[in-house]
């Protein structure tokens, strides 16, 4: 069979060089097209992204063009600023191409998506829904689709921690969950903006988009269809760390009925069997943001709190991995069959 022609859109940007990185060390597929909005004219890759310099088999970097992007890819990556990127992909995908929108314009109906984004949606009444891809969830929904929605940072971090407590009956209906997410700075994207400079974040970290981060419907969403509540809520706080990379969430949950941490521990092992990606970890270790950077991991520890009755969920991973990149290629392997983990690192960089 021939390799199947890759595109990515937004290459520039945090998350299209993660991309990248990962898909040029990818066994089974080709890099065909390459493509950012700033540029006057087509250049080698490694001239823009200097880490990129040595690297000599990736097509030129070219200004965005559909008519060239559906000629030279079977499937695309859009790491594009949402606003632009879900109309891209609904046009890429009605031209017949497979797609995966790492934004977050695909991932909520038209209303919910323009009251939190403040943006127009894409959608219209007859599009095809894109398939939610948190790929070490629903896996099997996700193979052989051709739209993929890659869902949020936080929300790939929140969902992993929550998810497994949905088919239980140890929480409260009616509870809100409390969701307290910390991210590095790439999140933020590559624009320049003031509260990113070195001199306003390091020695720093604070709070932010409290009450109204766009993340907070798409978990609530998650969390609603698979426990069957749809008055399920969270609290989602999201704060700025000092550093770029890497997400740590850390939720608490009130518990309606007593469970300990060996069987809450199963549960948990149990809905993560099939994938090498999320490790829950031994009772008494908590997970450090710096053992997943790099890799498209997931690590998550359990406690269970007997004296307040609550439990307290901790997961951390790499946003441009796991909470980007790493997941689309992951979808990617899904959607084309092959084994999920090709081409991805089970290891983080760390020290
Ligand atoms: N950063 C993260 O951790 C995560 C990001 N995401 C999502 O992924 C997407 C990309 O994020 P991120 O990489 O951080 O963003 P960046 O701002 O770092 O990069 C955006 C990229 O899009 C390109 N671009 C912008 N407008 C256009 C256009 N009209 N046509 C072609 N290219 C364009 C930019 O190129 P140029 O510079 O030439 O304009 C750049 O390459 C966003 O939707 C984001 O929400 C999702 C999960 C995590
Ligand atoms: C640190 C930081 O600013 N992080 C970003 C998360 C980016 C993201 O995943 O946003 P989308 O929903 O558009 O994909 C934020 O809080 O908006």
């Amino acid at each position: 069979m021939n390799q199947p022609r890759i595109g990515v859109v937004g290459a520039t940007g945090y998350a299209g060089v993660e991309l990248i990185r990962i898909l040029s060390r990818h066994p089974l597929l080709k890099i065909t097209y390459l493509a950012a909005q700033k540029l006057e004219q087509s250049e080698t890759y490694g001239h823009k992204i200097s880490a990129f310099r040595q690297f000599g088999e990736l097509p030129a970097l070219e200004p965005f063009d559909l008519e060239r992007c559906l000629d030279l890819c079977d499937l695309v990556f859009l790491a594009l600023p949402s606003g632009i990127s879900g109309r891209l992909a609904l046009q890429i995908h009605h031209a017949g191409k497979k797609v995966i929108d790492l934004s977050g314009d695909l991932r909520l109906p038209k209303e919910v998506y323009e009251s939190w984004y403040g943006l127009a949606s894409p959608l219209t009444q007859k599009d095809t829904h894109a398939v939610y891809g948190l790929s070490d969830w629903q896996a099997e929904q996700i193979a052989n689709q051709s739209l993929i929605s890659n869902p949020g940072c936080y929300a790939t971090a929140a969902l992993l921690s929550l998810l497994p407590l949905c088919q239980t009956k140890l929480v409260e209906s009616q509870s809100v969950w409390v969701v307290d997410a910390k991210s590095g700075s790439t999140g933020a994207g590559k624009s320049p903006q003031p509260h990113l400079l070195l001199s306003e974040l390091s020695n720093n970290f604070y709070p932010y988009r409290v009450g109204c981060h766009q993340h907070t419907p798409e978990i609530e969403q998650k969390l609603q269809e698979e426990s069957k509540q749809a008055d399920l809520q969270i609290q989602l706080t999201t704060q700025l760390l000092p550093i770029p990379r890497g997400i740590l969430v850390s939720a608490y949950i009130p518990l309606c009925s007593t469970i300990s941490f060996t069987d809450l521990y199963e549960i948990y092992q149990n809905a993560y069997h099939d994938t090498p990606f999320v490790s829950i970890l031994p009772c008494g270790e908590w997970p450090q943001i710096q053992s997943v950077l790099g890799a498209n991991t997931c690590h998550i520890a359990l406690h269970v709190d007997n004296r307040t009755q609550m439990l307290q969920i901790f997961a951390v991973i790499d946003n441009l991995q796991k909470g980007a990149a790493g997941q689309a290629v992951q979808n990617m392997n899904l959607m084309l069959g092959w084994p999920m983990e090709t081409g991805l690192s089970l290891i983080g960089s760390a020290p």
